[in-house]
């Protein structure tokens, strides 16, 4: 299934992060990485170059809603702006992330060194993903509670795959990735690099060095590419909450999808297979790093499984 000695980027799903949404204590997020570090250094024992990046979709919105109640109840305290939001989502989780690989490489005798980078991502001011919220953020909420959330805090609410209402906020394309120059210095040097945390922050290239952060959540998987394609990857490994991609998804004709090429993915995504917000913006990621160089392929899976479908055994793969 994976090349001997490839360069590899895994793209870990927020949500998939926060294992269980009931129970989002640092304790839980903790485990989760410990668990979500073993498929991913199984990959690093095998003599893979692997770059990691995350989402934090849950984890971003958390962070802005405990600001929020924050300065809702104290005036004085000063509103904590979303760029700072997301910079601090990539601090926490990153540091999680490193503390869990580590902690699995020590204890298989690899000697290799794992940080995080905090990344900034570069995006365009005039992208229309400003003009029109997608990206969900937070924790999931049933409908009632939606509309207040609408009325007293003007977020606006969108119904999340099945799963509940979220609060969506602006999600700008990738353009380029600031801090990718060190990235590849590290991973050529054979360090195990965190990067893109959260799709990056964003920010406007206002020229002459300066850079400006923006309030918005870009989507990991775009921003996955993005760096897999820089650092010329062989591989995007995506993992997330579901073990395959399916079509007539949360129907009873759903069907799972093992391995689909090109054509066929460009055909589901025609016909609406997958949902905006969750499942499109991985099949259009994944469409877009294959696209772009003959012989790259992606993989989406759970993080469960993700060893089972490295080996071939499950998940869906997407071929040119
Ligand atoms: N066609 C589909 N096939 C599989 N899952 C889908 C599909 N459409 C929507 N989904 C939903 O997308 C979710 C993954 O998106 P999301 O939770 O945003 O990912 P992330 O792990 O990146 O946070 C799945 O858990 C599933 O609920
Ligand atoms: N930033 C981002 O794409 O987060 P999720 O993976 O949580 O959606």
């Amino acid at each position: 299934m994976v090349n001997k000695n490839s360069r590899i980027v895994i793209a870990l799903g927020g949500n998939a992060l926060q294992a269980d949404p009931k129970d989002t204590t640092a304790k839980a997020q903790i485990q989760t990485a410990k668990d979500t570090a073993k498929p991913i250094v199984d990959l690093i024992q095998d003599g893979h170059e692997v770059i990691i990046a995350h989402g934090n979709g849950p984890q971003v919105g958390q962070i802005v809603a405990t600001y929020e109640t924050a300065t809702a109840a104290n005036k004085d305290l000063p509103i904590m702006p979303f760029p700072e939001c997301g910079a601090m989502s990539q601090g926490y989780i990153g540091y999680h992330l490193q503390q869990a690989i580590r902690e699995e490489m020590v204890q298989r005798e690899l000697k290799k060194e794992v940080g995080t980078v905090v990344t900034q991502v570069v995006v365009d001011e005039k992208d229309p993903g400003f003009q029109n919220p997608t990206k969900p953020v937070g924790s999931f909420f049933n409908e009632e509670e939606a509309k207040n959330l609408e009325k007293e805090m003007g977020f606006v609410m969108k119904e999340d795959s099945g799963r509940g209402y979220r609060r969506v906020v602006a999600s700008p394309e990738p353009v380029d990735v600031v801090e990718a120059p060190m990235v590849r210095t590290l991973v050529d040097n054979g360090h195990v690099v965190i990067t893109v945390g959260g799709g990056g922050v964003p920010v406007l290239d206002r020229g002459n060095g300066v850079l400006e952060g923006v309030p918005a959540v870009i989507d990991k998987d775009f921003a996955s590419e993005k760096v897999a394609e820089i650092l010329d990857a062989d591989m995007l490994i995506i993992l997330t909450a579901v073990e395959k991609v399916a079509i007539n998804f949360g129907t009873p004709e759903e069907k799972e999808l093992s391995e689909i090429t090109i054509g066929e993915a460009k055909k589901y995504m025609e016909e609406g297979h997958f949902a905006p917000g969750s499942m499109l913006p991985k099949v259009k990621a994944a469409l877009k790093f294959v696209e772009s160089k003959p012989g790259r392929k992606t993989l989406i899976t759970s993080l469960e499984k993700a060893k089972d479908a490295i080996e071939g055994k499950t998940g869906t793969t997407i071929v040119n």
